[in-house]
């Protein structure tokens, strides 16, 4: 799905705007502060309800107004309209008519985003890369929402009990047993699609000629000893876990290992590999997503401050093969254009706009 249409008010600088956007490429060029992250905010809000900088809305709201609102259309003809109130709350709405959970919107608007946060995949904690895991099965799977659902709401009512110290065998039993059941069936799934994921990183890493990533190999670890059932795993942490407070085994520990020759990858590889990992990682997340049938939107915030020429070059050629559409940003419009000038039609006739002082402007000989 590509958006056709965004339209927003009071979101940070961005006092209201109404773009049309193109096939292929949209660019937005822009000096520092002008409103160019803040656009891809908006994009990200529509496709979560929430912003990637910020969890507090009343941050991303316009000083002096009491909401913002962002409203797309796809170009399947569906719409979907996000509204947070500065007091609290808001509404999520899809083809008008309101939307119970922001998860729905994310199964309309498959989103990933590149920035200097996304970078943190391999240095930060496990939560970040089961997040990657998790959007992947996601979009895949359709069961795996409601499977994820369930195993949280056994995994609060298991820590309630350790929490409160005395537990009753009999009670905890019976979450345990619910935890076990989800909780095999996510890891079931999770490695399913963790197989598809290893095998198109490695494929896209495999372009890169001469490169250490080649090296480099991917492991899950499935958040529990290999060699027990969750069910068991749980009996047998009971006491531990009453000692510390919550559970210490399950699928909520899980977590995506990068490896070159047994050393985590981070400690190998240079910055710049790194973040082409990264790229590598979240464009097969992207293509494991389109062969599914659903191509994903990507939101790509200064890639030339963050990746020399020729890996711009090599990303722009992996997402031209999974995207529907992306939005990109830049300072400089030529620097930010280049990587995706040599690609074949549409994605060498980018859509333009310029970015200053939160309005955002078509250039007239790009507008579609
Ligand atoms: N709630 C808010 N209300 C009004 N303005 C805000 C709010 N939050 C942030 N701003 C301002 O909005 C502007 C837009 O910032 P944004 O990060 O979108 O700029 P940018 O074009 O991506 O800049 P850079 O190139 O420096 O990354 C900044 O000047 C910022 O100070």
């Amino acid at each position: 799905m590509a958006l056709s249409r965004l339209s927003l008010t009071h979101l940070r600088n961005i006092d209201n705007a109404d773009l049309s956007l193109g096939e292929g490429i949209n660019l937005f060029y822009g000096a520092n502060g002008s409103g160019k992250t803040s656009l891809l905010e908006a994009v990200h809000m529509l496709a979560t309800g929430r912003s990637f900088r910020s969890r507090q809305h009343r941050a991303v709201i316009q000083e002096g107004a009491e909401a913002l609102t962002v409203f797309g259309r796809l170009d399947g003809g569906d719409s979907l309209g996000v509204e947070r109130l500065r007091s609290g709350g808001g509404r999520i709405r899809i083809n008008r008519a309101p939307a119970e959970s922001s998860s729905r919107l994310a199964s309309c608007l498959p989103l990933q985003v590149i920035n200097s946060d996304s970078f943190s995949a391999l240095d930060g904690g496990p939560g970040v890369r089961r997040r990657l895991l998790d959007w992947t099965v996601f979009h895949v799977e359709h069961g795996y929402a409601q499977e994820w659902k369930n195993y949280q709401i056994a995994l609060r009512q298991r820590n309630a009990l350790l929490r409160r110290g005395k537990i009753s065998a009999e009670q905890m039993d019976i979450w345990e047993q619910r935890l076990a059941q989800s909780g095999n069936r996510m890891d079931e799934l999770r490695r399913a699609v963790f197989g598809e994921l290893q095998a198109i990183t490695s494929a896209f890493i495999r372009e890169l000629p001469d490169s250490p990533l080649t090296r480099v190999e991917l492991s899950y670890r499935r958040g529990w000893r290999r060699e027990l059932d969750l069910h068991r795993a749980l009996a047998e942490s009971r006491e531990g876990d009453l000692a510390q407070g919550h559970t210490r085994s399950g699928p909520h520990r899980a977590d995506l290992r990068f490896t070159v020759a047994g050393e985590a990858a981070q400690h190998i590889l240079s910055r710049g590999q790194q973040k082409m990992l990264v790229c590598a990682l979240r464009t097969a997340m992207a293509e494991l997503v389109r062969q599914h049938n659903q191509k994903p939107v990507f939101l790509v915030d200064d890639l030339p401050a963050e990746l020399d020429k020729d890996n711009q070059t090599r990303f722009a050629q992996w997402v031209s093969r999974c995207a529907s559409q992306v939005l990109v940003t830049g300072i400089d419009r030529e620097a930010t254009s280049r990587p995706w000038l040599t690609l074949p039609s549409p994605w060498n006739c980018p859509t333009v706009f310029h970015v200053e002082h939160g309005r955002i402007c078509a250039e007239p000989e790009s507008a579609p």
